[in-house]
């Protein structure tokens, strides 16, 4: 905590010699806090929360335990939707010596999906995520939860549903959306759109093994279909979105020497006033190179004027 604001690190190196530093922002009043190892802040709209998991022996309850203890807070706090997460899971790829899952994304997935199952959770009220490697030896979360009743989880059209992901993938499949929309309390039609790690994923297959450049072009595409006008209108949100719209992108570039090739692929299609950070890590299946997250701010009148 850093002057009332929660502060942390992650094991998630830049691709320049800056470190990249990611601030949620907020114009309203913030109240801050300490709940059973985590840290947290709201502002009466989105509760901010992290914590940390330690790669212990039992690492699976290690991870149930950090997300009840999460869910507790939701509950003390007031805000039961949780719309958007970060896992940042050391030596995702890497194998673990326990019965079970193979490695340790594997682990992590069942941990999670058997808490959201505790809980009640379908696959209505799952939130956006990403899943991602650090550079370290334990697993950082946090997200942002919300008192709006108005959240839509989105999937995309291109894409199985990765909590419909077969078996070969892991014996329980990862829990999120592609997707979520908050609307804005005003009861208007503007809200706020967290696009969730994305990658090169046609169906349910990985595409374009080994070849970056496609790779991403695939992930860019998927991310295109998923905010276009088609499908947010299937989902009941009257907005029309293209990449150009997307703002506080994050791209993770597995190999470093592939982030400049990364780099202008998305830069000629992203929008030029986009912010975009480029970060080192191992994505969640070995055989993926790039993924990209991003948000959008939808605004649209309420009524429109015709002059
Ligand atoms: C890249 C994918 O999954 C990744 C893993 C996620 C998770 O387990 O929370 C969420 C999004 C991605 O970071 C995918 O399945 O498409």
């Amino acid at each position: 905590m850093r002057n009332g604001f929660p502060e942390l690190s992650i094991a998630v190196p830049g691709t320049t010699a800056t470190r990249p530093v990611e601030v949620w922002r907020t114009s309203r009043r913030v109240e801050s806090g300490f709940h059973d190892g985590l840290a947290y802040a709201y502002d009466g709209r989105y509760l901010f929360c992290s914590g940390r998991i330690r790669h212990t022996a039992d690492y699976a309850a290690a991870t149930r335990d950090a997300y009840v203890r999460a869910f507790e807070l939701l509950d003390r706090l007031g805000y039961p939707e949780v719309a958007r997460v970060w896992n940042i899971v050391g030596g995702i790829t890497g194998q673990v010596a326990t019965e079970g899952p193979a490695d340790r994304y594997g682990e992590f997935c069942q941990a999670r999906a058997q808490v959201f199952r505790q809980r009640g959770l379908t696959v209505k009220d799952i939130p956006a995520a990403t899943g991602i490697g650090g550079h370290d030896d334990h697993t950082t979360v946090y997200f942002l939860a919300t008192r709006s009743r108005g959240v839509i989880r989105i999937e995309n059209p291109l894409q199985v549903p990765a909590y419909e992901y077969p078996e070969r993938y892991g014996p329980e499949a990862p829990c999120f959306a592609r997707a979520t929309y908050v609307a804005a309390e005003t009861g208007g039609r503007s809200g706020d759109l967290f696009i969730s790690g994305t990658a090169s994923i046609l169906g349910h297959l990985t595409v374009h093994e080994g070849d970056v450049e496609r790779q991403t072009r695939t992930t860019l595409e998927n991310i295109a279909a998923l905010v276009s006008g088609k499908n947010l209108r299937s989902h009941g949100i009257d907005a029309e979105l293209t990449l150009r719209d997307l703002d506080c992108v994050k791209v993770y570039v597995k190999r470093p020497h592939e982030a400049e090739i990364v780099r202008q692929i998305c830069t000629a299609s992203l929008g030029s006033k986009s912010e975009v950070g480029y970060v080192i890590a191992d994505i969640c299946r070995d055989d993926l190179l790039v993924e990209i997250e991003g948000f959008a701010s939808i605004s649209r009148p309420d009524v429109e004027t015709v002059n």
